[in-house]
């Protein structure tokens, strides 16, 4: 084949079975940060948006950033069943509306999670096979508790707070599959690109492959 002719398309039973790609960290670590750039430079990934009773931050724009809803409402959503997860953090709840993900992953487009370690877990025990871990850090200390407060969108005492519950957040970072230190925004992007890029080729996600090997195997 010359260097102009087109590659043969893949035989139409080969697809890729949908990952859960989990993002989780200290509050303030960088997850969305990672995430929103994760996001723009991949057209298989698509966001998972949770719900929260948490109140609405300037500039978060609603069913984007989040799906803001009461405790009454967030309760109704937990008793009918479509919450693939949920847990209680920093005194609000928050969750993972199941059939957006359910149809993202039917579809054969990769799901990305950015939340905490309890919704980690239950994500676990439900799907193992389909998830994919990282655990953000922040390189120091004070580095998490400058990004809490130049992120600007928090008083001094939720800050206070978050700091607080960050040594009980990092407590679960050898649950994950992977950790990322987040020193530096772009090396961070195309670590976690690089790992969804390997998981995608774990070979039990590449559906068909037995059939094209066959084939391949037939026309030698
Ligand atoms: N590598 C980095 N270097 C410097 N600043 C960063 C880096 N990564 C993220 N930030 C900044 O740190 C602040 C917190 O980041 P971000 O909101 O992404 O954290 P988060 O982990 O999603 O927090 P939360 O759990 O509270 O949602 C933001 O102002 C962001 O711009
Ligand atoms: N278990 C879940 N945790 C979630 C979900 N959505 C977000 N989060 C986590 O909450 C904290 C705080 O978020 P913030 O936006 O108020 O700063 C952070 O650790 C998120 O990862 C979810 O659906 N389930």
């Amino acid at each position: 084949m010359t260097a102009d002719t087109p590659s043969p398309a893949l035989p139409p039973y080969m697809h890729r079975r949908g990952l859960m790609l989990v993002l989780s960290s200290p509050s303030g670590a960088g997850k969305t940060t990672i995430a929103r750039r994760l996001l723009e430079q991949d057209d298989e990934l698509t966001m998972s948006v949770s719900a929260t009773t948490r109140a609405k931050r300037p500039g978060e724009v609603a069913g984007v950033d989040y799906h803001f809803t009461s405790l009454t409402e967030f309760d109704l959503m937990v008793n009918q069943g479509k919450l693939l997860e949920y847990a209680k953090v920093f005194d609000n709840y928050y969750g993972t509306p199941r059939e957006p993900v359910e149809q993202a992953l039917a579809g054969g487009r990769d799901v990305l999670f950015d939340i905490d370690w309890q919704g980690t877990q239950q994500l676990k025990e439900k799907a193992r096979d389909d998830l994919v871990s990282i655990f953000i850090l922040p390189p120091s200390a004070r580095e998490l508790e400058r990004r809490l407060t130049s992120r600007a969108q928090d008083s001094q005492a939720e800050i206070a707070k978050r700091m607080s519950k960050a040594s009980n957040e990092m407590s679960h970072w050898a649950e994950y599959d992977y950790v990322i230190i987040n020193n530096d925004v772009d090396s961070s992007v195309a670590k976690a690109h690089a790992i969804l890029t390997a998981e995608r080729l774990v070979r039990r996600r590449q559906v068909g492959l037995s059939e094209f090997v066959k084939g391949l195997q037939a026309g030698v």
